[in-house]
């Protein structure tokens, strides 16, 4: 097994310009970083610095100008479905029941609709989704969707996942509630995680290392190691040294927003 979930080698990339005289500015430039199998990451920055572009790349939706993308060592010429992608919104559709949209990436892998709901069902449980199988999305609350969704995210089959700001639309107690709940799924899972969020607190309980995208175009990654152990409650995140890595992210994220 390689000991690299996901690793970029300057990476550079810019989107197209509609207008061909304008110059084009990078996003990332010769960016590289490693993460090994079964990390937690988290990714900090503010609006416009790149994220979601990350993310676009590991997917497959982007392709970089300049540099190599490998998941688990290899890199593919089309990366489009190598890995699991939850989205900010659920995404969950209407009329289908939860079992048919969790179900869904199976029947897309092609495994036949009767297996791909016994395997649903069988995990359902797990994902404290027990007993809403023949509900439909709108008799969920918020939380259970996005459990669905993870659910969901699971089921692709990768062991790489990319999470984009899955809790920001939920109220703060549920929020809380979920953060705890995804770490025992990734324990559990023993999966790679990459998780966006504009929530220095929430990076800071869930992750193994935070990146921070701070200076535009992104080309040397800030990142900072969470020094707390495993498994973690949430009260941990009050240890002093913890306060103070929180006041230090802060101070970059502020000096970015001021430039
Ligand atoms: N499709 C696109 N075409 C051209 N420029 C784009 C496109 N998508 C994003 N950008 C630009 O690329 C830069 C990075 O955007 P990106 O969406 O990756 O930031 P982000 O950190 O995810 O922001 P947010 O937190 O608001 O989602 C920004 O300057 C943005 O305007």
């Amino acid at each position: 097994m390689s000991n690299s979930a996901l690793q970029f080698k300057d990476i550079s990339f810019h989107y197209k310009n509609s207008n061909e005289n304008a110059p084009e500015q990078n996003v990332l430039e010769k960016l590289s970083f490693n993460v090994k199998p079964g990390e937690f990451i988290s990714i900090v920055g503010p609006s416009g610095s790149g994220k979601s572009t990350l993310f676009k790349l590991i997917t497959g939706l982007e392709e970089p100008s300049f540099g190599d993308i490998l998941i688990n060592g290899e890199s593919y010429d089309n990366r489009l479905g190598r890995v699991g992608y939850m989205p900010q919104q659920d995404l969950l559709m209407p009329w289908r029941t939860i079992l048919s949209n969790a179900a869904l990436p199976l029947e897309l892998k092609g495994v036949k609709q009767q297996d791909a709901h016994h395997q649903v069902m069988g995990l359902l449980e797990e994902f404290g989704l027990k007993g809403t199988e023949h509900k439909y999305p709108s008799d969920l609350s918020g939380g259970m969707r996005q459990r669905v969704s993870f659910l969901r995210t699971v089921l692709s089959g990768s062991n790489v996942l990319l999470l984009d700001e899955p809790f920001s639309s939920l109220d703060a107690i549920t929020r809380l509630t979920m953060q705890e709940w995804l770490l025992d799924q990734w324990e559990k899972w023993k999966t790679t995680v990459l998780f966006i969020t504009h929530d220095v607190d929430e990076a800071l309980f869930l992750s193994d290392r935070i990146f921070v995208f701070t200076k535009s175009p992104v080309k040397k990654l800030e990142e900072v190691n969470v020094p707390l152990d495993r498994p973690r409650k949430l009260r941990d995140i009050h240890h002093p040294e913890v306060i103070q890595l929180k006041e230090h992210l802060l101070d970059q994220l502020r000096a970015r927003v001021e430039l």
